[in-house]
């Protein structure tokens, strides 16, 4: 029997018993798998007590988990890591103890303003987030290959992110939405400098920092607390790229730097990456010209060196992205005895919406899945920070009492070599020649602020961009 007289059956009564059945294929594991719907008749109507149909179409429907709202677009890799110098006097962490203590580490690379197609080279922030399995339970290190953040509170975020989104009337990118957020916001100065400078253009996680950006708390076994911002370099050096040839590779492979950090380990070379802290004691904060809690600042590493305390070893890709990457759990609350979070106010906001994100995205069992899994987890294992500090105050919404938002962009600025500095007038330029004239003027007074020579060139270059795009 064929498929062809199949509409005659009903009329001359089944003959499938006689002949091979064709709707069954067997598949690559062997089973069989049914391809056709059940239907009334070769040409009939598809029954509705189709069950197999249904099942097969809700489990492709469903075989996905929602995207992360940020960073969405992102690489995985695994590996371990061990301390190199005990961190006893600063932290009772048991992880950051003895030297030659070692834990596996799961690690996600990500793009922050990104979809699943987004350029690994276009200009953005890459995340570098980190889950460390250790015997006290899950420390996550949640690092932007940038030392500092766009605002200083956690409330501006729905805002900052709609600013670095597409157009919500067409979908296309919208210059003008992207610079009126530095016209906006001054806070965002330093951002921008680190951000268009070619910092913010990559082509290989190999090759990146990561920074924690917010500020953390680490606690001594004698109750002793510091602020601590934690750091990592990789192994191999820093590297970036110009903007033109981010351009080039964005077209020639938009999934470049993923493809190279696989291909990488694969052909069985570890990526490694040393994991440094900064220390302060939270009294300078008095004394100190900028807030060691505002997240759009650095910490001087004259004054509060880089302390190495590890290594990480990043020696396996993943085998199954759905489940081993993409089911990733990463959130700054998910801290250990001795790892707190201080008051920084961006930090206070994340520490509440990522698990929240992550029920949405994952549902209510997330902390179930193998890659999030810690053993005998209760809401008790959680580390509230803080426990016997006095705190007292007016409750207020309010600025920071010492914004000082141009001091540590100019010191950027200047630290750049003459081609780095070019580089930056010139991506500056081209971006900000198509926002409208009141954010320009806005933007170059704000790069006046940071150094009168870069506004000037910024607005040289602008007036050659002007001409080629007819404005
Ligand atoms: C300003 C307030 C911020 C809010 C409200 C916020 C919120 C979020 C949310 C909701 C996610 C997705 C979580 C998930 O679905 O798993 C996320 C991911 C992420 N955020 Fe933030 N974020 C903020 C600031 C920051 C800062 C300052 C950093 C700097 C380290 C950062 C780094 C990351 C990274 C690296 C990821 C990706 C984690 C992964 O790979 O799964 N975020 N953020």
């Amino acid at each position: 029997m064929d498929n062809n007289n199949g509409g005659s059956q009903v009329e001359k009564g089944n003959t499938r018993d006689t002949a091979p059945p064709k709707n069954v294929t067997p598949t690559k594991t062997g089973c069989s798998e049914v391809c056709h719907s059940q239907t009334v008749g070769v040409r009939g109507p598809v029954l509705v007590q189709d069950t197999v149909l249904h099942e097969t179409l809700e489990t492709f429907v469903f075989s996905t988990t929602l995207p992360r709202r940020l960073h969405t677009k992102g690489f995985g890799a695994f590996g371990y890591y061990y301390t190199t110098h005990s961190m006893k006097e600063y932290t009772k962490a048991r992880l950051f103890q003895i030297p030659g203590q070692q834990v596996p580490v799961a690690v996600r690379f990500s793009l922050a303003s990104s979809n699943q197609g987004t350029p690994d080279t276009s200009r953005n922030v890459r995340g570098f987030s980190t889950k460390f399995y250790t015997a006290e339970g899950i420390f996550d290190l949640i690092c932007n290959h940038l030392p500092v953040f766009f605002v200083r509170d956690a409330i501006l975020i729905a805002d900052v992110i709609s600013h670095l989104s597409p157009s919500p009337v067409n979908n296309l990118p919208d210059p003008e939405r992207l610079w009126s957020l530095f016209a906006k916001y001054p806070e965002a100065t330093n951002m921008l400098i680190w951000f268009f400078s070619d910092l913010g253009t990559v082509k290989s996680l190999r090759h990146i920092p990561g920074h924690s950006v917010s500020t953390y708390v680490w606690l001594n076994a004698q109750g002793v607390r510091h602020y601590v911002k934690y750091h990592w370099f990789p192994m191999a050096g820093v590297a970036y790229i110009d903007r033109q040839e981010a351009q080039w590779l964005a077209c020639q492979d938009p999934d470049i730097a993923g493809r190279d950090l696989y291909d990488c380990i694969a052909k069985g070379k570890a990526v490694e990456y040393e994991l440094c802290v900064q220390l302060m004691n939270p009294e300078d904060a008095k004394i100190l010209p900028f807030d060691p809690l505002d997240d759009t600042k650095v910490w001087d590493e004259t004054r509060y060196p880089l302390c190495p305390v590890g290594r990480m070893v990043l020696n396996c890709n993943p085998e199954n992205y759905a489940e081993q990457v993409d089911k990733l759990a990463f959130d700054p609350a998910n801290l250990l005895p001795g790892l707190e979070f201080s008051d920084d106010k961006v930090l206070q906001g994340r520490t509440f919406i990522y698990s929240d994100a992550q029920r949405h995205r994952l549902g209510p069992n997330y902390r179930n899945i193998p890659v999030n899994r810690q053993p005998n987890w209760s809401p008790a294992c959680m580390v509230s920070s803080g426990n016997g500090r006095y705190v007292a105050g007016e409750i207020m919404r309010a600025e920071i009492p010492n914004p000082d938002n141009f001091t540590q962009a100019t010191q950027k600025y200047e630290s750049f070599s003459p081609a780095e500095k070019k580089n930056l007038a010139d991506n500056i330029a081209s971006g900000l020649v198509h926002a409208l004239p009141n954010t320009q003027h806005i933007v170059l007074c704000h790069l006046e602020q940071v150094s009168p020579v870069l506004a000037a060139t910024v607005r040289d270059q602008m007036c050659l961009y002007a001409s080629t795009v007819g404005k």
